[in-house]
């Protein structure tokens, strides 16, 4: 059996904690051009991958958030050396000291789990607690301890925590069949497939375009993976990866949130380095809701002008290409302030409605019941005091504090600060008074 030595020297970089609370002033009309950063989930996954490959990994376009941050301070952690100039990331894997991910970063991030994989597949065994994450739902990880354990993987689950081995000979591929198309165990079946011995079969598969990013990004490394964007993944086991670099696409859940944005206050904006066709369903919804969209699918821009109040809405979320549960609260947010009444069912995630009793404070008449909720549309909203109760929902009380007379404070916003890199920044760019407290 492969042994890792746990010399485990805490080489923990103190993942920052910035201002958590953001002030707006509305109403607002907005105007602008922003750059959409790197995404967030597109990211993690392909940085855990640089655990699969004794050399380097670079990344370009790497957003400056929080969960990087923390990502990075596991790698390190377990020995690679991470280099960061800017939005350039460059991992070297050549030597992994320590199987183990830390506690510590454990809890603050979802895609901790995913390195379990990594480890499995590069020295055969890797240890963890349950992950962290927005608290959205019971979120729990069977699919992806069935999927370690298809490729051979002993696991042993004690006091929350993991310990996954493989047997002496490494991962072996395997046919796998998830019975619900998880994103995070797709890519904990890709990160753990690429060095197995023979070929893997992922069948019921997640198509979001984050695996497809991590597919190109992997083949890039020198990994076999066939079937991007469909629900089964050929993956065909390689001996070893080699020095590539990969330039990370811009964050589609991101500029969602800065259309709704444009949608709760009115104006206009460019947002550049997106792809249209990666946000099909949701820009189909504006327009139905009376926004003009224009969509550049080669020069990666879409445009948005919104000259009325929001028309009510049917929406249903659910794995890609149905509505990114992503984008349900900043929906929900400029839904509050539209005309008429929307409809929301939350199928993803059971505790996504957090949001809505923060709406509530701002005078939304939204009604909720199990993963239905009901909006009625009132304009303007009303400035108060309210709490980010997760990242998208603190994104969406921003959207909502555009259409909203008076100052808003958003407290809590550190989950925010884990996945956009500055929104007072961007919201100012579009014209906004947003600013950091
Ligand atoms: C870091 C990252 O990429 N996060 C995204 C990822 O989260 P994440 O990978 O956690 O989302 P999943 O697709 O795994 O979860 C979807 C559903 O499956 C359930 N489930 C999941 C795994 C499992 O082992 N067992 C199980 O029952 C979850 O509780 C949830 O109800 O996809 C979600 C769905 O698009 C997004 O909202 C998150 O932003
Ligand atoms: C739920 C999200 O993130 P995570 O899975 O990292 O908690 C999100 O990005 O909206």
């Amino acid at each position: 059996m492969l042994r890792v030595e746990r010399i485990c020297c805490l080489r923990r970089q103190k993942v920052g904690a910035r201002l958590s609370t953001i002030h707006i002033k509305g109403p607002a009309r907005l105007s602008g051009e922003i750059s959409i950063q790197g995404s967030k989930n597109a990211v993690l996954p392909m940085m855990a991958a640089a655990i699969l490959h004794k050399g380097i990994t670079v990344l370009t376009n790497v957003p400056m958030i929080q969960d990087v941050d923390c990502m990075v301070s596991i790698l390190n952690y377990i020995g690679c050396r991470c280099n960061r100039k800017g939005s350039t990331v460059e991992i070297d894997g050549t030597e992994i000291e320590c199987a183990q991910i830390p506690d510590h970063f454990v809890s603050q991030m979802r895609s901790s789990i995913i390195v379990l994989g990594a480890l499995l597949g590069r020295v055969g065994e890797g240890e963890s607690r349950y992950p962290g994450g927005c608290l959205i739902g019971a979120r729990p990880i069977d699919i992806h301890l069935q999927v370690l354990e298809c490729l051979g993987a002993r696991i042993l689950e004690e006091d929350g925590q993991i310990t996954a081995r493989a047997s002496a000979g490494g991962l072996v591929g395997a046919e796998i069949r998830l019975r619900y198309p998880s994103v995070g165990a797709t890519e904990q079946a890709l990160l753990a497939g690429v060095l197995a011995r023979g070929m893997t079969i992922v069948y019921g598969a997640a198509r979001e375009p984050e695996i497809g990013q991590l597919c190109d990004c992997l083949n890039r490394m020198g990994a076999r993976v066939r079937g991007a964007g469909t629900g089964i993944l050929v993956i065909e086991g390689v001996e070893e990866l080699r020095d590539s670099r990969f330039a990370v696409r811009g964050d589609r859940i991101v500029a969602g949130t800065y259309l709704s944005a444009v949608m709760a206050a009115g104006g206009k904006a460019w947002l550049k380095e997106v792809r249209p066709g990666e946000l099909e369903l949701p820009l189909n919804l504006m327009q139905q809701a009376g926004a003009v969209i224009r969509r550049d699918e080669v020069q990666e821009e879409i445009f948005i002008s919104m000259n009325q109040r929001p028309g009510g809405l049917l929406l249903e979320t659910g794995p890609y290409p149905a509505f990114p549960t992503d984008l349900q609260s900043p929906f929900m947010a400029f839904l509050a302030a539209g005309d008429g009444e929307s409809r929301i069912r939350e199928q993803v995630f059971e505790g996504r409605f957090a949001t809505a009793e923060e709406l509530k404070r701002m005078g939304g008449r939204i009604y909720t019941e199990g993963r239905e909720a009901v909006i009625q549309g009132i304009y303007p909203l009303i400035a108060g005091r309210v709490t980010a109760r997760d990242l998208r929902g603190g994104a969406a009380l921003a959207v909502a504090a555009l259409a909203a007379e008076g100052e808003t404070v958003i407290e809590d916003c550190r989950h925010v600060e884990r996945g956009y890199e500055d929104l007072c920044r961007d919201l100012r760019a579009l014209g906004a008074q947003a600013y950091w407290g």
